[in-house]
C-alpha cells in the first residue's frame, strides 16, 4: 500500500477550507523569512499558497540575512502583540549569527503553530499536547487516515531534531507505541531497524534506508528530503528495494511533505479557536 500524502492533504483541505467558512473565525498565519535560501523560499510560497486555498489570512515578515537577534526578536515580539495574528511560523533554518533558540522561545505558546516552543514540547511529552509539530502531526494524521494500527507496536524513529524525530517518538508513545530513537551514535542501527513494526527515518541521507534493513510488512514512513547524486528529489528510503517488503511505505515527493502543509493549516486554525474562546491572550 502506498500512502498517499498529497490526494489525503488535498482532501484534508477541502474540509478544513468548509470547516473554516463555517466557523465565522478568521485565522492568520504570520511567516518570518530571514535571507533568500531558494528552499526556504519555496517552503514559505507553498505555505502561503495553502493559506490562500482555505482562506486562512497570511501576512509574510521579510528579513535581510544579515539581520541580527534582535531584529528577528523584535519582529517576532510585533506579531506576538498582534491581535490579528493568529499564528506565527519562522522558517528554519535560521542565518548563524542568529540565535535560533532565542527565537523560537520568543513565539508566543498560544501562536506557536510549529510546536517547537519549550512550552508545546512538554504539553506533547507529558501526553497532553496542544500545539504540536506539523510533521509528526501529519503522520500521525496519515496513518489514522489509512487505519493503521499503533497500540502496542515496534515504532522505530531514526532522527532526534525537535522538528521531526523527537515530537514523532513522542506522538508514538502518546498513541502506545513502543518506542526506540536512534541517531547519529546508535550502535547496531540495522537490526533495530530490523524490529521495526513501523519505522520513521527523518536523517537527511538520500536513500539510507535498503531493503534489508526493513522487516516483512513493516509500514516504512520516509521523512527525508534529499537530493541524490544527479540533483534528483528523493527520501531517506531506497523506494524500490523497500516497497516490496513494506506493507505500506510513503512516497518522496507525494509523502510526508503535503501532510506538513495540511497540517500547518489544521494548528493555525486551532490557535485561532483557542483565541477566540479567550480573546484576552
Ligand atoms: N517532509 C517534511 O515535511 C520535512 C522533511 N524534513 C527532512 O527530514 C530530514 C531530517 O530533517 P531534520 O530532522 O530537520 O534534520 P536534522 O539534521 O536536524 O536531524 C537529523 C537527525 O538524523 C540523525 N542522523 C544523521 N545521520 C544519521 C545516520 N547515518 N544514522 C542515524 N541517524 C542519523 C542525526 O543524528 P544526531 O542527532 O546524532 O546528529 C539527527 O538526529 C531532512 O532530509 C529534511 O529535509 C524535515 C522537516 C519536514
Ligand atoms: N519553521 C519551520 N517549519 C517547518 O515545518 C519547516 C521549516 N521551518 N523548515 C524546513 C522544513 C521542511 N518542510 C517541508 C514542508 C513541505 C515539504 C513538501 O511539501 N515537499 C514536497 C516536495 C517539494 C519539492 O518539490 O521539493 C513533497 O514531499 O511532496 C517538504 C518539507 C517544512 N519545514
Amino acid at each position: 500500500m502506498i500512502l498517499n500524502g498529497k490526494t489525503l492533504s488535498e482532501k484534508r483541505l477541502n474540509l478544513l477550507k468548509e470547516e473554516i467558512e463555517e466557523s465565522g473565525i478568521h485565522p492568520s498565519l504570520a511567516t518570518v523569512l530571514v535571507g533568500e535560501d531558494p528552499a526556504s523560499q519555496m517552503y514559505v510560497r507553498m505555505k502561503h499558497k495553502a493559506c490562500e486555498k482555505v482562506g486562512i489570512t497570511s501576512v509574510r515578515a521579510e528579513l535581510p540575512a544579515e539581520a541580527t537577534t534582535a531584529e528577528v526578536l523584535a519582529t517576532v515580539q510585533k506579531l506576538n502583540d498582534d491581535p490579528d495574528v493568529s499564528g506565527i511560523l519562522v522558517q528554519l533554518p535560521l542565518p548563524p549569527q542568529v540565535d535560533t533558540q532565542a527565537v523560537i522561545d520568543a513565539v508566543s505558546p498560544e501562536k506557536d503553530v510549529d510546536g517547537f516552543h519549550p512550552v508545546s514540547i512538554g504539553r506533547l511529552y507529558s501526553g497532553h499536547p496542544e500545539l504540536v509539530p506539523c510533521t509528526p502531526q501529519g503522520i500521525m494524521t496519515m496513518l489514522a487516515e489509512y487505519g493503521i494500527e499503533i497500540a502496542g507496536k515496534n515504532a522505530v524513529v531514526v532522527g532526534r531534531s525537535v522538528d521531526v524525530g523527537r515530537p514523532m517518538a513522542a506522538l508514538l508513545l502518546n498513541a502506545d507505541a513502543t518506542v526506540t530513537i536512534c541517531h547519529s551514535r546508535t550502535r547496531d542501527l540495522t537490526r533495530i531497524m530490523q524490529q521495526a513494526d513501523i519505522l520513521v527515518s527523518g536523517i537527511g541521507k538520500a536513500r539510507f534506508v535498503t531493503g534489508e534493513m526493513v522487516k516483512e510488512g513493516a509500514v516504512v514512513i520516509d521523512v527525508g528530503i534529499n537530493h541524490d547524486e544527479n540533483g534528483k528529489l528523493c527520501g531517506d528510503v531506497d523506494f524500490d528495494s523497500v516497497v516490496g517488503k513494506a506493507s505500506a511505505i510513503t512516497p518522496v515527493p507525494g509523502g510526508v511533505g503535503p501532510m506538513t502543509i495540511a497540517t500547518l493549516m489544521e494548528n493555525t486554525l486551532k490557535a485561532a479557536r483557542a483565541r477566540s474562546c479567550n480573546p484576552a491572550q
